[in-house]
């Protein structure tokens, strides 16, 4: 795995030295908030085809306007509090990923990482409930996170994951991994979703290892 870690640090250093604007950040995640707004009403909006085709055309002109100014690369790879890494265009919690719910992570003192979200349609798998695959995606991060925070970060080798009873959409719901036990590069992370009523809706455990460099 000597190739593929020595490629993450490369990456890893090249957005690092990027300075980090938290003024266009906000902004960009104004336009992100919007964007999902918008990805919402491509599934429930009522609108007829012509106004759905004048709807289509503006954006593929204000798609226009922000590809004119080029692209970059994603402002990213801070470390913040606890050791997590500030990706700022991840799947999960990246603000500026319009893909992300996005859900925010901190660290407990005692090394879990917790997170409090609402999922809305666009993460529906069975009719008003989440999709599994979501649910595996959050557990999966937030479990690197608590990996990391434990100072023992890696790349995810296992997730076993358990349904127990359907995540709904559209409410309060909370999740929180911490790592359990160590065995040489290995670290195993112990994680949940938990609904309204304070019970599991999804459990999983995982195994995080650090490549070899
Ligand atoms: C802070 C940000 C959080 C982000 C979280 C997001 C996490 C991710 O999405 S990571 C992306 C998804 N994961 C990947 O792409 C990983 C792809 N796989 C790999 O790169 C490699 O297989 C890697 C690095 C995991 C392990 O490779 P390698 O170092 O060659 O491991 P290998 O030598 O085969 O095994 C090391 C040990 O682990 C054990 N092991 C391997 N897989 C597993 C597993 N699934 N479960 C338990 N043990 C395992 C082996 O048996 C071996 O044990 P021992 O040392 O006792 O003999």
């Amino acid at each position: 795995m000597t190739g593929a870690w020595a490629a993450m640090q490369r990456v890893f250093e090249e957005r690092e030295r990027q300075e980090i604007d938290e003024g266009r950040v906000a902004r960009l995640a104004e336009l992100a908030a919007r964007v999902r707004e918008l990805s919402e009403l491509v599934i429930l909006s009522q609108a007829d085809e012509m106004e759905i085709a004048a709807v289509t055309r503006e954006i593929e002109l204000l798609t226009a306007r922000l590809a004119a100014a080029g692209r970059g690369i994603p402002p990213s790879a801070e470390v913040g509090d606890g050791g997590v890494v500030r990706q700022l265009g991840s799947p999960v919690t990246g603000l500026l990923n319009t893909l992300a719910p996005p859900i925010e992570i901190r660290i407990g003192d005692d090394g879990t990482a917790r997170s409090e979200f609402t999922l809305g349609l666009l993460y529906e798998g069975p009719p008003g409930f989440v999709h599994g695959g979501v649910s595996a995606m959050i557990l999966d991060h937030l479990s690197g996170c608590a990996a990391s925070a434990n100072g023992t970060p890696g790349m995810t080798a296992g997730l076993d994951l358990r349904y127990r009873r359907p995540t709904p959409l559209g409410v309060p719901l909370s999740a929180e991994a911490k790592a359990v036990r160590v065995d040489g590069r290995k670290t195993f992370v112990d994680s949940r979703i938990i609904g309204p009523d304070g019970r599991a809706t999804a459990e999983a455990t995982a195994v995080f290892i650090m490549p070899t460099r």
